[in-house]
Order: C-alpha cells, then sequence, then structure tokens
C-alpha cells in the first residue's frame, strides 16, 4: 500500500476554494524532467490554487529543487507543459515576473556588492518594491547595510535572499529550503513574517522544507513529491484528521499486519503491528481487535511521523 491511495481518493488538488479552481496560479501538466539518464520528474500534474501557503515535502533528491526551477522557467523542461497565471511559462521573463518571488536554496550571487547597494539595485527592476518593509526586516533581522554579501554567512546570505524576494510584493513567492541556514529564532521570525505578509487575499507560497514544525506552524497545505509526482496535496488539519496511525498490540507475535480497509503502510513489530490508516473506522478497529486478542489504540500521527511514513 502507499501513499497514491491518497491520490486515487483525491487528485493532486484537493479541495480548492471554489473561487479558486477557475484559476489556479500554478497549472503543470504532464510534466517531464530528466538530467541525462536520471529521470526526475514524471508525468507530473499538479494544480496550486490562489491564496495558499503550500509545503513541498519530499525526500533528498526527491526533485523538490529541480519541480521548483522548472515551474519558474530557470531549468529547461523535457515535456508536458508549466503555466502560472494562466500564461505558458517557458522562460524567466516579462510582467510577469513582478509578481514572482523566488528564494533558492544557495544564494552567492554579487559577493562583492554591499548589501544595501544590492537591494537598491535590485529595487529598480520591480514596478512595486516596499522599501519600508525591506528597512524593517535589515533592522529585525540584523542585517547591516553597509557589509559585503560575500563576507555575509550562510543564513545571513538566506536572510538577504528572503528580503529581495518578498520587496517586491509578490503574488506568489516561492522558496526552495528557505530556512535551512537560520537559527530557531530567526526561523520563527521569518515563518511569521512570512505568513504575515502572504496570508493575504490573492496571495501564493510554495515552500520547499525537511523542517515538519514549520508546515505545522505555517498551517500549510502539504504536497508530497514522491516517485517523480504529486502524490497528493492536502490541508494539514485534514491530514491529521484523516490519517490515524493503528497500533494493535496482542500477547503472540504477528507473522503480518492485520487487514485494515483504508491501509496505506504497515508493519509488524514483534507482539505490535503498527497500521497508517486513512478514514479508519473505530468500531471495525475494535472488533477485530477483540477476534486477535489484541488491544488496539488509535493515535493522530505527527507531520513528521506521516512523512516518515509516506514520502
Ligand atoms: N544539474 C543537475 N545535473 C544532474 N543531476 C541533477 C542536477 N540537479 C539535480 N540533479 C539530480 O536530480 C535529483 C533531484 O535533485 P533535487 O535537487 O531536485 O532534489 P531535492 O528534492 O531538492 O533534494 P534535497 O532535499 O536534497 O535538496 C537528484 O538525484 C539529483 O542528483
Amino acid at each position: 500500500m502507499s501513499a497514491s491511495n491518497l491520490a486515487s481518493v483525491e487528485p493532486a488538488t484537493s479541495m480548492p476554494a471554489p473561487e479558486s479552481i477557475a484559476s489556479p496560479v500554478v497549472q503543470v501538466r504532464g510534466l517531464e524532467k530528466s538530467f541525462k539518464k536520471r529521470q526526475v520528474i514524471q508525468s507530473l500534474d499538479w494544480s496550486v490554487p490562489s491564496g495558499r501557503v503550500i509545503g513541498l515535502l519530499g525526500r533528498n533528491g526527491a526533485g523538490k529543487t529541480t519541480l521548483l526551477r522548472c515551474l519558474l522557467g530557470l531549468s529547461p523542461i523535457d515535456g508536458g507543459s508549466v503555466e502560472l497565471f494562466g500564461e505558458s511559462m517557458l522562460e524567466p521573463g516579462g510582467k510577469r515576473m513582478h509578481r514572482i518571488g523566488f528564494v533558492p536554496q544557495t544564494f552567492d550571487l554579487f559577493p562583492w556588492m554591499k548589501v544595501r547597494a544590492y537591494l537598491d539595485f535590485t529595487a529598480a527592476f520591480y514596478e512595486r518594491w516596499n522599501a519600508s518593509l525591506v528597512d524593517r526586516l535589515l533592522g529585525a533581522w540584523e542585517l547591516d547595510g553597509k557589509q559585503k554579501i560575500g563576507e555575509l554567512s550562510q543564513g545571513q546570505r538566506q536572510k538577504l535572499a528572503i528580503v529581495r524576494a518578498i520587496a517586491p510584493d509578490p503574488d506568489l513567492l516561492v522558496l526552495d529550503e528557505p530556512v535551512a541556514s537560520l537559527d530557531p529564532q530567526a526561523r520563527r521570525a521569518f515563518m511569521s513574517e512570512l505568513l504575515t505578509l502572504m496570508r493575504a487575499p490573492g496571495k501564493t507560497v510554495i515552500f520547499s522544507t525537511h523542517i515538519t514544525a514549520d508546515l505545522e506552524r505555517a498551517d500549510a497545505d502539504i504536497a508530497l513529491l514522491r516517485d517523480g509526482r504529486i502524490q497528493f496535496m492536502r490541508p494539514l488539519a485534514e491530514l491529521r484528521e484523516r490519517l490515524k496511525r493503528v497500533v494493535f498490540e496482542r500477547p503472540e507475535a504477528w507473522s503480518h499486519p492485520p487487514v485494515v480497509a483504508g491501509t496505506l503502510k504497515s508493519h509488524v513489530q514483534d507482539r505490535r503491528a503498527v497500521l497508517l490508516v486513512e478514514d479508519p473506522m473505530v468500531e471495525s478497529l475494535h472488533a477485530l481487535a477483540a477476534r486477535e486478542n489484541a488491544t488496539v489504540q488509535i493515535e493522530t500521527p505527527t507531520l513528521e511521523d506521516l512523512f516518515v511514513e509516506l514520502a
């Protein structure tokens, strides 16, 4: 059993608000991307409605960076199509880029420029540029405008990349592991800043991360990338409500896990059988436990548990 059951219950786009069905911000159809013989993205379909915060999860090497770069036209695609704001995306450029902010995984541009000069230089390219936000964030995040970019620490560069990406007031903000180098205080401050700015009508955030606590804090929709495809996209609250960890325990060892409808994954550990079940029927579980001379516990898994099980 696998997470694809989730996708079969509902397609990769889950329950968008009615007004957003008409105009997804991101619409990907049949996307293919390989590096030499290594196929990273395979027939990937993904529709991201406006107004959501999406956490893109996937194991190391699952293709998150590749997918985000393909979305933004930064990496050529081998097949399929990508539309942003309803228009085909073949390469970055044009007016639409004013509406898009991107924080790459590593930021190592313009090492000779000073922070303030770099931001002023970048501002000139944008129709909208929130100079007071820049000033506030430089202060709050303790970035020195007079310091050279090449002399910044990794975390400070990441902060600068974030300031640069959100200052143009983007409608779509794409962040590739934006908080990987930030300390816990900076991560929290960043997440709360991000959500305040982007939890506004018409704003959409897509960010990849391994830090599941941040996704929980952001109350994000979770999109899982595995085997080259988006396996499902669901609001975190819905995942937690519908997916349960069911633990059977009995005096004798299990040779195989008990059969339960909706099981996505299961394993046995001696006298324990642990199942991840979608929409479990509580009475049937208790009846099954009684037949098997077992006790049963139904738990709500953490997002990290879910990630470990499903990714
Ligand atoms: N420029 C490239 N040339 C060749 N292979 C590449 C290139 N970029 C990525 N890959 C391969 O594509 C696969 C997906 O890489 P990608 O960086 O997209 O994964 P990821 O999900 O972002 O990983 P992580 O969580 O570790 O950042 C990996 O197997 C990687 O080796």
